[in-house]
């Protein structure tokens, strides 16, 4: 069975800004992954070019095995762009109808308003709404058709706590039929608890790519910090130590085999106020899309 999503090599520069630069994923379909990077990183631009809005300058594009405008035409991709107006004026249900009326086979009305948790609200103005809520009927105009993708780019950016809790109950939903949804984020947190693979962009390129758990395995960091008196340069070079951050007397040693470092520590009696910090992925990110030497080995 072809993916759902597949860029190969594709490159894309405005003006001088190389916005995606060589950039190769495959997604699978049924899978919800997350595109997580800093701003600026390309997550729109991949975005826009994988739902077919321009061309790569480079590399090929395709969504099902297809061109992604042909798979846009053929209802089999909804999107959820990060900004756009929603018609105001009229009801949830009016605005719904009216956009399922656009697709060859649609999801029934009572369907796509559950899904979205909207039955309630169905005969409410779209502009009395709360952002959260509105942010609801932006999905259920994007799953209206039933589409077998979502594509949304930062879909909670401007929600709170709650509305983002009640959007992605919206979304497992639709993703429990076997859709598969690529989502954009900042927020790390909700790259591990929502998707099955969190794929880093950093510069135009994918930085690291496979589930939290494996992302955080493979940069490895594992912190080890402890208390030295005078020079510390020796401990950068201490095994499993890819990285080093000294402030006043305390060293914090990013290590790849903590066991390791810290036996190495011990056998130099550099044991003072020892503690070891597991990973998390905020570590992980930092690490995969700062400009310091590892990002650079990753890039
Ligand atoms: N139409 C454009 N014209 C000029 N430069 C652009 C254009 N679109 C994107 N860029 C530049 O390309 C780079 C990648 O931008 P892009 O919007 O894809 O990043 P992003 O990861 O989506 O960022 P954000 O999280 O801030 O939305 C940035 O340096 C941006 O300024």
């Amino acid at each position: 069975m072809e993916n759902a999503v597949s860029l190969a090599n594709v490159t894309k520069t405005f003006g001088a800004t190389r916005a995606v630069d060589g950039l190769t994923l495959t997604i699978p379909r049924g899978r919800t992954v997350a595109l997580l990077g800093p701003n600026g990183a390309g997550k729109s631009t991949a975005i826009g070019m994988l739902l077919g809005l321009f061309p790569p300058d480079s590399g090929t594009v395709s969504l099902f095995g297809r061109d992604p405008e042909q798979a846009v035409r053929h209802g089999r991709v909804g999107a959820m762009p990060q900004e756009g107006g929603i018609i105001t004026r009229v009801t949830v249900r009016e605005l719904l109808s009216f956009v399922s009326r656009t697709y060859r086979e649609p999801l029934p009305l009572d369907r796509l308003l559950a899904l979205a948790q909207l039955t309630g609200l169905r005969d409410r103005r779209v502009d009395r709404l709360s952002g959260g809520q509105a942010q609801r009927v932006r999905f259920a105009m994007a799953i209206a058709g039933d589409p077998e993708l979502i594509v949304l780019d930062e879909p909670t950016a401007a929600l709170d706590v709650e509305a983002r809790r009640e959007l992605w109950a919206s979304m497992r939903g639709f993703a429990e039929r076997g859709r598969t949804i690529l989502f954009s984020t900042h927020y790390l947190e909700e790259a591990d608890e929502q998707a099955d693979r969190v794929i880093v962009i950093n510069r135009g390129r994918v930085a690291a790519d496979g589930t939290s758990a494996e992302i955080k395995r493979e940069v490895a960091m594992t912190t080890v910090s402890v208390t030295v008196g005078g020079e510390a340069a020796w401990l950068g070079r201490l095994p499993g130590v890819t990285r080093m951050e000294v402030a006043g007397d305390r060293a914090r040693l990013h290590s790849s085999d903590p066991d390791a470092t810290v036996m190495a520590l011990a056998r130099a009696g550099a044991v003072r106020d020892i503690e070891v910090t597991p990973a998390d992925l905020e570590d992980a990110f930092v690490a995969l899309t700062a400009t310091g030497p590892l990002a650079k080995e990753n890039a």
